[in-house]
């Protein structure tokens, strides 16, 4: 399987690799905003070097609780990124919104590919994704990041999850995108407990029926933080395992913090699924 985006082609037949580049004040707090491109680059830069052949830049947290961010704010913070990393690297830029101006101005900038936690359900959000032909990540999330972890409940989260990719894929097909234009993403953490997460990573398998890619996030996130009880800088071992978990079955894209280190666990996941043909 391989995707396609302005000229880049990215090998899906391996596990690849997506660094995370939050350019939210938090993420970047020193200096201001040539300082703040600086680092970021900087940021990228060792991510690629690492062995990320995606950069997916967010500029509006997606935690639990998070707020949303104006407009204005996220362009502001996301595509001078964007351009600068689209510039300068032989590497995918992806770009983590759900705002159709944002994704009109990544595609603008000559961003390869649009991550939507919201699986284009914004006003206005499909129909610039058709007219930029960028691929697009459809994710699920039950509720909003400010209220999706008060007591989410399924009565069978993967049914669930399945059911909306096939609603969102047959919407967005029928409005006129290309189907191999789609990625899916069942939202680890995004209205999920610690149970549905891991009904979700143990039937991952189940969503490669849709032909489609998959992307998993499990980074750093409270499914891991929950069971080993060690804050998000002390997450990077249960992460790699998740991250193995994932690829090993078959999970196409991994949306990471630490780069280096999941890249050697797909090296040995790499090994392994080759050594099954
Ligand atoms: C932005 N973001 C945070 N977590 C994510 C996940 O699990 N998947 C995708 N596609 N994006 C995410």
């Amino acid at each position: 399987m391989k995707l396609e985006s302005r000229g880049l082609t990215l090998d899906l037949n391996y596990p690849q690799v997506m660094g995370i580049l939050n350019v939210t004040p938090d993420s970047f707090s020193d200096g201001g905003r040539y300082r703040q491109i600086e680092n970021a680059l900087r940021h990228a830069n060792e991510m690629i070097q690492a062995g990320a052949t995606i950069i997916d830049i967010g500029g509006e947290s997606t935690r639990p609780g998070a707020d949303e961010v104006p407009t204005d704010e996220e362009l502001e913070r996301v595509i001078p990124v964007a351009e600068a990393i689209a510039k300068n690297f032989e590497v995918w830029v992806s770009v983590d919104t759900y705002k159709p101006e944002v994704m009109r101005e990544s595609h603008r900038v000559g961003v390869h590919l649009i991550n939507d936690i919201r699986a284009l359900q914004e006003p206005g959000a499909l129909e610039v994704a058709i007219e930029s032909g960028l691929p697009v990540c459809l994710m699920h999330m039950q509720g909003m990041p400010r209220t999706m972890q008060h007591e989410p409940q399924y009565t069978n989260v993967v049914s669930e999850v399945d059911a909306f990719f096939t609603e969102h894929i047959t919407r967005c097909v029928n409005a006129g995108m290309d189907r191999e234009k789609i990625l899916l993403d069942p939202g680890f953490g995004f209205g999920k407990n610690l149970r549905h997460n891991y009904q979700l990573l143990a039937h991952l398998s189940d969503f490669h029926h849709f032909g489609l890619p998959l992307l998993v996030g499990m980074s750093r996130k409270s499914m891991v933080g929950q069971l080993l009880n060690v804050p998000p800088e002390q997450r990077v071992i249960g992460s790699i395992a998740c991250a193995t978990i994932a690829a090993m079955q078959g999970a196409q894209i991994i949306r990471v913090h630490d780069v280096k280190e999941t890249a050697e666990a797909m090296r040995i996941v790499e090994a392994t699924l080759s050594a099954k043909e």
